[in-house]
């Protein structure tokens, strides 16, 4: 082509491209007639600067909650940007995840249906059955520690509370926690403050109704990995990951996680116009004119490392929060498998094939339910690929045989293609894995309903749908696989096969 056709071309394109963007401005205008909207982001910068205002000229929270309640700082609308949640059946179909959503492999061989370990399942079973010495399982509940019953008229909050149990933090046919969550989505924010401890932003968030919520905001997309070089303390928190983690421990039939729900925030109305103090100091308009705030707290609350709204609408976790430390004091126990915590330093475990035997002798590793509530905490950061379990907690009132409680899942799901064997080191050195989670596992080994499904079908209810990335999906399925392997192994090299699976009833 010679150079005077080139450019005769390059006009023309030019020319269509220019007609094209009048047109569309034109529409604009005519679908808004008499009421030019600014763009989001300059309304954004208006609520910033009111908010601005009224705290310089009067810091009085009555002021701040008349001007909100005004409209002054109301004056966004829902982000148009952020779509609404995915219809019910969305995370069944293909290719609604903003391009999340691969062909799936085709399997080169049909899964292994572990007969050896579905026949031990069985064996267990049949003499648990038989030597039924069963005593009658005590699972007292808050409530009736606390000597509070549940009224008729008592609050889903309350409900929630008071049924805590020894065993699990809800029971599996309970209603509440469903409804909860759902009444969390929707209930207005009335007080906000950052959570003192940990090292990452988190937000309490008090319901107009007196509820409280623990908020983790997104910092990246969902397909967004953990940094190569980054360890698993200095890897970022995903928001998501607290909530597939909730459905993750509920599939597994734990129920130790606290229930966790997705929802969108925005940041002008629900959190810049009731923050304070040092928090509120934290807000500003970034160059590309979104709402940012960073709080104050040991890792990654600065400006480069900003919570940035679009340009104001933010998704995040929220995580029922749990009855106050007053009514029910827990305790913090150290994770006999935690990490270094440092960039060159081992932990015991790591270099002492052993270990386990050392661990076995201690309290309340001796006795009881403990040991294998560690197996359980393994299979669940296995799956999830967290490395960050350094503490659990437990209610005090419950003593000694009552269940940990699953927290802080925020470094989960961070790397879909890698598995983390080390995570399972309490199964392999120990030999260890209770029936009931061994049970678990091999049904959704065999399906007809794989883990990947189950957790589709349950993610699948919480607003921010889709949740995880597609290949976090595939990983499930995939380590669901290995570590039936490495019980097999177990198995293989026990004196006596039962001293791997145990029924302890739970
Ligand atoms: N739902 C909840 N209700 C009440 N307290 C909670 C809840 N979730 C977490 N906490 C408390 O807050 C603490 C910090 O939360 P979390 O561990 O999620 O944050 P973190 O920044 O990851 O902390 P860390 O850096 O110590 O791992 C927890 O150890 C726990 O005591
Ligand atoms: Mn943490």
């Amino acid at each position: 082509m010679k150079l005077k056709e080139r450019v005769l071309i390059a006009v023309m394109t030019g020319l269509v491209l220019l007609t094209v963007v009048l047109v569309l401005d034109v529409e604009m205008h005519i679908t808004n007639p008499g009421h030019p909207q600014p763009p989001a982001h300059a309304r954004v910068q208006y609520a910033f600067r009111q908010r601005h205002l009224q705290k310089t000229s009067n810091g009085s929270r009555e002021a701040l909650l008349a001007a909100a309640s005004s409209g002054q700082l109301n004056a966004i609308n829902d982000d148009p940007a952020q779509p609404p949640p995915a219809e019910g059946d969305a995370f069944l179909g293909v290719g609604v995840s903003g391009g999340r959503e691969e062909a799936k492999p085709t399997p080169t061989s049909p899964p292994d249906p572990y007969t050896d370990l579905q026949k031990l399942v069985f064996k267990v079973e049949n003499l648990s059955k038989k030597n039924r010495r069963r005593r009658k399982h005590w699972n007292p509940t808050l409530g009736e520690l606390l000597g509070l019953d549940l009224r008729e008229n008592a609050t889903l909050w309350d409900n929630f509370h008071l049924s805590i149990s020894r065993d699990e933090l809800y029971p599996a046919e309970d209603p509440t926690v469903g409804r909860l969550l759902q009444h969390v989505v929707g209930m207005p924010i009335a007080h906000i403050s950052q959570k003192e401890g940990g090292t990452q932003i988190k937000l309490i968030i008090e319901f107009a109704d007196g509820g409280h919520a623990l908020f983790k905001p997104m910092r990246f997309p969902r397909e967004q990995e953990t940094l190569k070089n980054h360890f698993y303390f200095t890897d970022f928190e995903r928001h998501n990951a607290e909530i597939a983690a909730y459905h993750l421990d509920k599939l597994l039939g734990f129920r130790r996680a606290v229930p966790t729900v997705g929802r969108n925030v925005n940041i002008t109305r629900e959190l810049y116009a009731l923050a304070q103090g040092d928090l509120l100091k934290t807000f500003f308009i970034s160059p590309d004119n979104n709402l940012c705030f960073h709080g104050k707290c040991s890792y990654y609350c600065d400006t480069a490392h900003a919570i940035c709204g679009s340009p104001d609408m933010i998704e995040g976790s929220f995580a029922i929060f749990l009855p106050g430390k007053e009514a029910a004091p827990r305790k913090v126990w150290r994770h006999p498998w935690r990490r270094g915590y440092h960039k060159r330093r081992k932990a015991q475990w790591e270099v002492d094939d052993e270990y386990c035997e050392l661990v076995k002798e201690v309290h309340p590793y001796n006795e009881g339910r403990r040991l294998l509530d560690l197996m359980d905490m393994a299979v669940l950061d296995f799956l999830m690929g967290n490395m960050d379990r350094h503490h659990y907690e437990t209610f005090k009132m419950f003593g000694n045989y009552s269940a940990p409680l699953h927290l802080d899942h925020g470094r989960g799901f961070g790397k879909a293609f890698h598995d983390e064997i080390s995570i399972l080191a309490p199964i392999y050195q120990c030999c260890l894995i209770r029936h009931s989670t061994l049970t678990t596992l091999l049904r959704f080994q065999n399906g007809p309903q794989r883990l990947s499904d189950a957790m589709r079908v349950s993610m699948g209810a919480d607003p921010l749908n889709p949740i995880l990335w597609e290949p976090h999906m595939r990983a499930l399925d995939r380590r669901v696989n290995i570590i039936l392997q490495i019980v097999r192994e177990c198995i293989n090299k026990a004196v006596d096969p039962l001293h791997v699976v145990i029924n302890d009833f739970h």
